[in-house]
């Protein structure tokens, strides 16, 4: 029992190409390879799911152990390799060609994408609001759309239920656990909001040099007062940002918490050469990354779409490769992360800190 086929299971695996009616015999070599290509997919799904719960788990902690760190970029690291992987496997999906493709297409009807439960899965485990959800152009919601035809439960349904009550997501445990970063000082909101202050103070510095770069270059009357009056403009962003009164209808709780956990971004990212803020500013990055991949597979997978099938409706009842194309640009789920990106500030500009060493190793202990 420890040959490669019993650990493998390759007799098992081989056999679950049939199609609806599990006879592969009778399927097309283009039918084949639509269905083999959407496994593949689901079993990258897989690890990936398993991956970011493993990382989940280790945010819940509090506090996260220290030596965990590494362990939690190890997993997104991989979920990034697997991403990477898997956007380049669209391009086997494209060998099909529309009219092969359309000899079996309206027998899949109703069946979608939308009913691929991992796919939905990674996006409720990341965090993605259900409020960003784009309307599917046909009736229910995207929960709706993993019914059986009939209306009837099913294993998708049941899966994505379990994992919209299986705990936080890996967002809001991330976002906690940043939100207690000691921002110079100990881990409080006075730390937090003092640091903010002297950041945007930095920003006021930069902004005198680069009016005054723009004077130099001799611009226009207008086009100087355009410029100034746009950086202007990025400072009150920076603000905003820090004081987290770009969003509406938050209790004096959440907004003291988006400002600590925004401090602790901007702090983590700006002083990332401090030995123990490096860790820290790894698995940002990394987050980073495994959604700029989400978003680089949601644009490949609607490119090889528009290629297969061109514009029309999906056989989920979408309008297709327009609803992809949205979801590319609006399923945005660590928005906070890339803001910092457009505030932060060149190395001369950034606040000095009292307390920077506190975040040096320490031989002595
Ligand atoms: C010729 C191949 C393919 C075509 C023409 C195609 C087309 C589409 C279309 C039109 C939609 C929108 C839903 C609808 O109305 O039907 C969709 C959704 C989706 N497809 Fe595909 N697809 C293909 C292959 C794949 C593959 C290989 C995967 C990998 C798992 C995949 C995963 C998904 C997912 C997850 C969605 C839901 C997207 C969302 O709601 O955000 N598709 N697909
Ligand atoms: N939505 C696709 C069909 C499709 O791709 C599909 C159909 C059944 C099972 C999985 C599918 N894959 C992903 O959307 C279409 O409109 O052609």
């Amino acid at each position: 029992m420890r040959n490669y086929w019993d650990y493998i299971k390759v007799e098992e695996l081989l056999s679950l190409q049939g199609g609806f009616d599990n006879d592969e015999s009778k399927l097309s070599n283009d039918e084949v390879v639509f269905i083999v290509v959407h496994q593949v997919y689901e079993l990258w799904f897989k690890l990936i799911l398993r991956e970011l719960e493993t990382a989940r788990d280790l945010f819940c902690q509090n506090p996260v152990p220290d030596m965990k760190l590494a362990n939690a970029a190890t997993s997104l690291r991989r979920v990034v390799a697997l991403f990477e992987q898997a956007v380049p496997h669209f391009r086997v999906m494209e060998t099909l060609t529309t009219r092969d493709y359309l000899d079996f297409r309206d027998r899949l009807i109703p069946a979608s994408g939308f009913q691929s439960a991992q796919m939905r899965e990674i996006e409720i485990l990341l965090g993605l609001d259900d409020n960003l959800r784009i309307p599917l152009g046909r009736e229910g919601s995207y929960m709706a759309a993993l019914r059986s035809s009939d209306g009837s439960a099913s294993p998708a349904l049941a899966r994505v239920e379990q994992r919209r009550e299986s705990g936080p997501s890996f967002k809001a445990v991330l976002y906690e656990w940043l939100a207690r970063t000691p921002i110079d000082g100990p881990a409080t909101q006075e730390s937090a909001e003092r640091f903010a202050r002297a950041f945007i103070a930095g920003h006021e510095k930069e902004i005198e040099n680069r009016i005054r770069l723009a004077k130099q270059n001799a611009l226009t009357p207008d086009d100087i007062a355009r410029l100034e009056q746009r950086y202007r403009a990025e400072i009150k962003f920076a603000e905003r940002f820090l004081q987290a009164e770009d969003e509406e209808g938050l209790d004096d709780e959440a907004r003291a918490f988006r400002r600590r956990l925004r401090a602790a971004i901007v702090f983590l990212e700006s002083y990332r050469e401090l030995p123990r803020l490096a860790w820290p500013r790894e698995v940002i990055d990394l987050v980073i990354a495994v959604e700029q991949q989400m978003i680089i597979w949601r644009q490949r997978h609607a490119r090889m779409v528009e290629r297969v099938i061109g514009r029309r409706t999906g056989t989920g009842g979408s309008a297709g490769v327009d609803y992809l194309d949205q979801t590319a640009l609006r399923y945005r789920i660590f928005n906070d992360l890339w803001a910092v990106r457009t505030i932060l500030l060149r190395k001369p500009s950034v606040p000095l800190l009292s307390h920077e060493d506190e975040y040096r190793f320490r031989v002595e202990d």
